[in-house]
Formats: structure tokens, sequence, C-alpha cells
């Protein structure tokens, strides 16, 4: 599994804490940036350069941080084909990828740790969609994205 990574200004450090998390489990990373925190800069940028690293099937899967884990999330999800959620804890993560099978995990640097991080990362990576009846759930959701002529 291939996961892409992408932050802002304020949330490089939780994003390098994540990337060496999962590097140790030996899962591939790779990192869209910014590679550098001394300027700011606009999250949906880097929200929209792993959300297009997905779709175009550079990664498998991606993590958003930014302050909050909301303005990157929001950005990403312009994209069609994204479902990323902004979880706080393992539980919506992990059904996030059961149930709606997220491809994006979002988080915010100033709302958790790095150690529930981590766990919130795990239970996400871990988890597989399942299918069937929420097969039909998500496809409603791409509906949508059809019928204002986002696919
Ligand atoms: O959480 C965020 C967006 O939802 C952002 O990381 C920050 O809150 C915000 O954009 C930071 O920007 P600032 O110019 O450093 O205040």
């Amino acid at each position: 599994m291939k996961i892409g990574f992408g932050c802002d200004h304020v949330s490089m450090t939780l994003k390098n804490i994540l990337i060496s998390h999962l590097e140790s489990r030996e899962i591939e990373c790779i990192d869209y940036g910014p590679y550098t925190s001394t300027s700011k800069v606009n999250y949906p940028e880097y929200g929209l350069k792993v959300a297009e690293a997905i779709i175009a099937g550079e990664c498998d899967r991606g993590v958003l941080v930014c302050g909050t884990g909301v303005g990157i999330s929001l950005a990403a999800n312009k994209v069609p084909g994204i479902r990323a959620v902004v979880c706080s804890e393992p539980y919506t993560a992990k059904l996030s990828k059961e149930h709606n099978n997220s491809n994006i995990l979002s988080m915010g640097e100033r709302v958790v740790g790095a150690e529930l991080a981590k766990m919130i990362l795990d239970s996400w990576i871990e988890a597989e969609f399942e299918g069937g009846r929420h097969q039909d759930r998500v496809n409603m959701i791409a509906d949508i994205e059809r019928k204002y002529g986002a696919i």
C-alpha cells in the first residue's frame, strides 16, 4: 500500500511523525509537501495535490493534516472520486473505511496529539471496505457528483 501525504505550514510536525510511523511499519509513503514550514502556504494546494495523486493512481490512499483537518479535507473533497474524512478518534476512522470507503484521512495538528493521531491512522490503515450495501451508498455519492457534472 502506498500512502500520499500533504499538510500546511502549521501541521508539518504531525505529518512527519505520521510518515515516520508508517515507514517504521514498512508502508511506503510519498510526501507531496510542503517540505518546510518557514513560510505560509495555502492548504487547498496540498489537499489538491494528494487528491489528484490518488485519482491518478500514484498512491492508494492519502493522509492530510492542517490545523483542524477541515480546510484541507474540504479542498480534497472537491476532486471527484475523493472521499476525505476528518477524524479525531479511531472508531470513526475505521468505520469511514469499512462503510464509506474513505480514501483520504484528515487530521488536525491543533486537535489531536501525536500518539492519538498514530492510533487513528493505524485503525484506518488496517480497516477494509466491506462493500455490499455500503457499495450501493458509495455509488449514490458518485451519482451526486454525476448530477452536478463533476464526473
Ligand atoms: O486548519 C486549517 C484550515 O482548516 C489551517 O491549518 C489553519 O487553521 C489556518 O489556515 C492557518 O493559517 P494562518 O494563516 O497561519 O492563520
